[in-house]
Protein backbone atom coordinates (compact mmCIF):
# COMPACT_ATOMS: atom_id res chain seq x y z
CA UNK A 1 0.00 0.00 0.00
CA UNK A 2 1.23 3.25 -0.77
CA UNK A 3 1.96 6.26 2.31
CA UNK A 4 -1.01 8.20 3.20
CA UNK A 5 -0.60 11.78 3.64
CA UNK A 6 -2.14 13.76 6.47
CA UNK A 7 -1.35 17.10 7.61
CA UNK A 8 -1.03 17.47 11.38
CA UNK A 9 -1.34 20.94 13.50
CA UNK A 10 -0.16 21.45 16.75
CA UNK A 11 -1.52 24.30 18.43
CA UNK A 12 -1.74 25.91 21.58
CA UNK A 13 -0.96 28.98 23.65
CA UNK A 14 3.15 30.27 23.42
CA UNK A 15 6.02 28.51 25.07
CA UNK A 16 3.90 25.59 25.88
CA UNK A 17 7.08 22.57 23.54
CA UNK A 18 4.87 22.77 20.40
CA UNK A 19 8.02 23.26 18.24
CA UNK A 20 9.79 20.71 20.98
CA UNK A 21 7.38 18.15 20.57
CA UNK A 22 7.69 18.60 16.76
CA UNK A 23 11.25 18.41 16.97
CA UNK A 24 12.16 15.21 19.12
CA UNK A 25 9.39 13.81 17.29
CA UNK A 26 11.28 14.62 13.71
CA UNK A 27 14.60 15.03 14.32
CA UNK A 28 15.10 13.02 17.83
CA UNK A 29 16.53 15.55 20.00
CA UNK A 30 15.73 18.58 22.42
CA UNK A 31 16.36 22.01 21.88
CA UNK A 32 16.82 24.14 25.32
CA UNK A 33 16.40 27.38 24.15
CA UNK A 34 13.57 29.30 23.68
CA UNK A 35 12.72 30.86 19.55
CA UNK A 36 9.04 31.71 19.28
CA UNK A 37 7.86 30.42 15.98
CA UNK A 38 6.27 32.17 12.92
CA UNK A 39 5.39 28.70 11.61
CA UNK A 40 7.32 25.57 10.34
CA UNK A 41 6.42 22.61 8.47
CA UNK A 42 8.15 19.24 8.98
CA UNK A 43 7.55 16.07 7.05
CA UNK A 44 8.48 12.55 8.84
CA UNK A 45 7.41 9.22 7.79
CA UNK A 46 5.73 6.71 10.39
CA UNK A 47 4.24 3.42 10.29
CA UNK A 48 0.83 3.03 12.45
CA UNK A 49 -1.16 -0.09 12.19
CA UNK A 50 0.94 -1.59 9.31
CA UNK A 51 0.29 1.52 7.21
CA UNK A 52 2.89 3.75 6.05
CA UNK A 53 2.29 7.68 6.28
CA UNK A 54 3.99 10.29 5.62
CA UNK A 55 3.21 13.32 7.89
CA UNK A 56 3.55 17.01 7.03
CA UNK A 57 3.56 18.44 10.61
CA UNK A 58 2.37 22.47 10.98
CA UNK A 59 4.18 23.73 13.78
CA UNK A 60 1.94 26.63 14.80
CA UNK A 61 2.83 30.38 16.24
CA UNK A 62 1.28 29.93 19.68
CA UNK A 63 -1.95 31.33 20.08
CA UNK A 64 -3.89 33.03 23.02
CA UNK A 65 -6.99 33.17 23.98
CA UNK A 66 -7.96 36.50 21.92
CA UNK A 67 -6.33 35.11 18.47
CA UNK A 68 -8.50 35.01 15.33
CA UNK A 69 -7.48 31.24 13.37
CA UNK A 70 -5.99 31.84 10.14
CA UNK A 71 -8.57 30.19 7.67
CA UNK A 72 -5.54 27.87 6.55
CA UNK A 73 -6.08 26.28 9.75
CA UNK A 74 -9.48 24.89 8.70
CA UNK A 75 -8.88 23.46 5.86
CA UNK A 76 -6.33 20.91 4.23
CA UNK A 77 -5.47 19.75 8.08
CA UNK A 78 -6.72 16.40 9.14
CA UNK A 79 -5.80 16.35 12.74
CA UNK A 80 -4.91 18.71 15.45
CA UNK A 81 -2.60 18.37 18.71
CA UNK A 82 -3.79 20.76 21.03
CA UNK A 83 -0.86 21.53 23.55
CA UNK A 84 -0.55 23.39 26.66
CA UNK A 85 1.89 22.50 29.40
CA UNK A 86 1.73 20.96 32.97
CA UNK A 87 3.26 24.09 34.49
CA UNK A 88 1.23 26.71 33.25
CA UNK A 89 -2.92 26.96 33.81
CA UNK A 90 -2.88 29.50 31.62
CA UNK A 91 -1.94 27.56 28.66
CA UNK A 92 -4.81 24.98 29.90
CA UNK A 93 -7.37 27.90 29.65
CA UNK A 94 -6.32 29.01 26.27
CA UNK A 95 -6.08 25.01 24.73
CA UNK A 96 -9.99 25.02 25.97
CA UNK A 97 -10.10 28.25 24.01
CA UNK A 98 -8.17 26.92 21.06
CA UNK A 99 -10.61 23.40 20.87
CA UNK A 100 -14.02 25.83 20.98
CA UNK A 101 -12.50 27.87 18.05
CA UNK A 102 -11.67 24.82 16.24
CA UNK A 103 -15.65 23.50 16.59
CA UNK A 104 -17.13 26.53 15.80
CA UNK A 105 -15.61 26.73 12.24
CA UNK A 106 -15.30 22.32 12.02
CA UNK A 107 -19.34 22.55 12.68
CA UNK A 108 -18.58 19.18 15.08
CA UNK A 109 -16.28 17.12 16.62
CA UNK A 110 -16.81 14.44 14.01
CA UNK A 111 -14.85 16.56 11.35
CA UNK A 112 -12.14 17.60 14.03
CA UNK A 113 -10.04 15.05 15.31
CA UNK A 114 -7.96 16.13 18.38
CA UNK A 115 -5.16 14.89 20.97
CA UNK A 116 -4.69 16.90 23.71
CA UNK A 117 -1.50 16.90 25.59
CA UNK A 118 0.07 18.04 28.84
CA UNK A 119 3.54 18.49 27.44
CA UNK A 120 6.30 19.62 30.34
CA UNK A 121 5.45 16.94 32.53
CA UNK A 122 9.42 16.46 33.85
CA UNK A 123 8.93 19.56 35.38
CA UNK A 124 6.61 18.34 38.51
CA UNK A 125 7.87 21.16 41.10
CA UNK A 126 6.24 23.26 39.25
CA UNK A 127 2.96 21.66 38.46
CA UNK A 128 -0.39 23.59 37.88
CA UNK A 129 -2.35 21.09 36.23
CA UNK A 130 -2.79 17.81 37.50
CA UNK A 131 -3.02 14.68 35.19
CA UNK A 132 -6.51 13.96 35.87
CA UNK A 133 -7.76 17.64 34.95
CA UNK A 134 -5.99 17.03 31.67
CA UNK A 135 -8.10 13.36 31.32
CA UNK A 136 -11.72 14.92 32.60
CA UNK A 137 -11.05 17.53 29.52
CA UNK A 138 -10.14 15.20 26.85
CA UNK A 139 -13.09 12.80 28.47
CA UNK A 140 -15.50 15.90 27.76
CA UNK A 141 -14.33 16.22 24.58
CA UNK A 142 -14.57 12.35 23.82
CA UNK A 143 -10.49 12.98 22.92
CA UNK A 144 -7.33 10.86 23.15
CA UNK A 145 -4.67 12.84 26.27
CA UNK A 146 -1.51 12.44 27.08
CA UNK A 147 1.54 13.70 28.85
CA UNK A 148 4.40 14.13 27.10
CA UNK A 149 7.79 15.31 28.03
CA UNK A 150 9.46 16.59 24.67
CA UNK A 151 12.73 17.15 27.21
CA UNK A 152 12.82 13.82 28.00
CA UNK A 153 11.38 12.11 24.83
CA UNK A 154 8.38 11.24 26.99
CA UNK A 155 5.53 9.64 24.95
CA UNK A 156 6.14 12.10 21.81
CA UNK A 157 5.63 9.48 19.31
CA UNK A 158 2.80 8.25 20.51
CA UNK A 159 0.74 11.74 20.14
CA UNK A 160 1.58 11.24 16.72
CA UNK A 161 0.52 7.55 16.74
CA UNK A 162 -2.77 8.82 18.36
CA UNK A 163 -3.46 11.46 16.04
CA UNK A 164 -3.52 9.33 13.30
CA UNK A 165 -5.93 6.71 14.80
CA UNK A 166 -8.03 9.89 15.58
CA UNK A 167 -8.13 11.01 11.69
CA UNK A 168 -8.81 6.98 10.90
CA UNK A 169 -10.94 6.80 13.08
CA UNK A 170 -13.00 10.05 11.83
CA UNK A 171 -12.92 8.96 7.86
CA UNK A 172 -14.64 5.76 8.93
CA UNK A 173 -11.45 3.48 9.11
CA UNK A 174 -10.47 1.67 12.69
CA UNK A 175 -6.34 1.30 12.49
CA UNK A 176 -5.56 -2.25 13.52
CA UNK A 177 -4.14 -1.22 17.34
CA UNK A 178 -0.60 -2.86 17.48
CA UNK A 179 3.01 -0.97 17.36
CA UNK A 180 4.02 1.68 15.82
CA UNK A 181 7.30 1.91 13.93
CA UNK A 182 9.29 5.32 13.34
CA UNK A 183 11.41 5.28 10.21
N1 LIG B 1 11.39 21.15 31.03
C1 LIG B 1 10.86 21.14 29.80
N2 LIG B 1 11.01 22.22 29.00
C2 LIG B 1 10.47 22.18 27.77
C3 LIG B 1 9.76 21.02 27.29
N3 LIG B 1 9.34 21.31 26.04
C4 LIG B 1 9.75 22.54 25.75
N4 LIG B 1 10.44 23.09 26.78
C5 LIG B 1 11.07 24.42 26.83
O1 LIG B 1 10.04 25.40 26.77
C6 LIG B 1 10.45 26.52 25.98
C7 LIG B 1 9.47 26.76 24.86
O2 LIG B 1 9.50 25.65 23.98
P1 LIG B 1 9.05 25.77 22.46
O3 LIG B 1 9.10 24.39 21.89
O4 LIG B 1 9.79 26.83 21.75
O5 LIG B 1 7.53 26.24 22.65
P2 LIG B 1 6.46 26.64 21.55
O6 LIG B 1 5.14 26.19 22.05
O7 LIG B 1 6.86 26.13 20.20
O8 LIG B 1 6.52 28.23 21.58
P3 LIG B 1 5.97 29.31 20.48
O9 LIG B 1 6.80 29.17 19.27
O10 LIG B 1 6.11 30.63 21.14
O11 LIG B 1 4.52 29.00 20.24
C8 LIG B 1 11.88 26.20 25.50
O12 LIG B 1 12.82 26.82 26.36
C9 LIG B 1 11.96 24.68 25.61
O13 LIG B 1 13.28 24.24 25.82
C10 LIG B 1 9.65 19.89 28.16
O14 LIG B 1 9.06 18.85 27.86
N5 LIG B 1 10.21 20.02 29.41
Amino acid sequence: MPPKQKTIALMGFRSVGKSSVTIQFVENHFVDSYDPTIENTFQKNLKVGGQEYTLQVIDTAGQDEYSILPQSYFVNIDGYVLVYSVNSRKSFEVVKCVYDKLLDMKGNSKNCPVVLVGNKNDLTNDREVTTAEGKKQAEEWKVAFLETSAKEHQSVTEVFNRIIQAIERAEGNEPEKGGCIVS
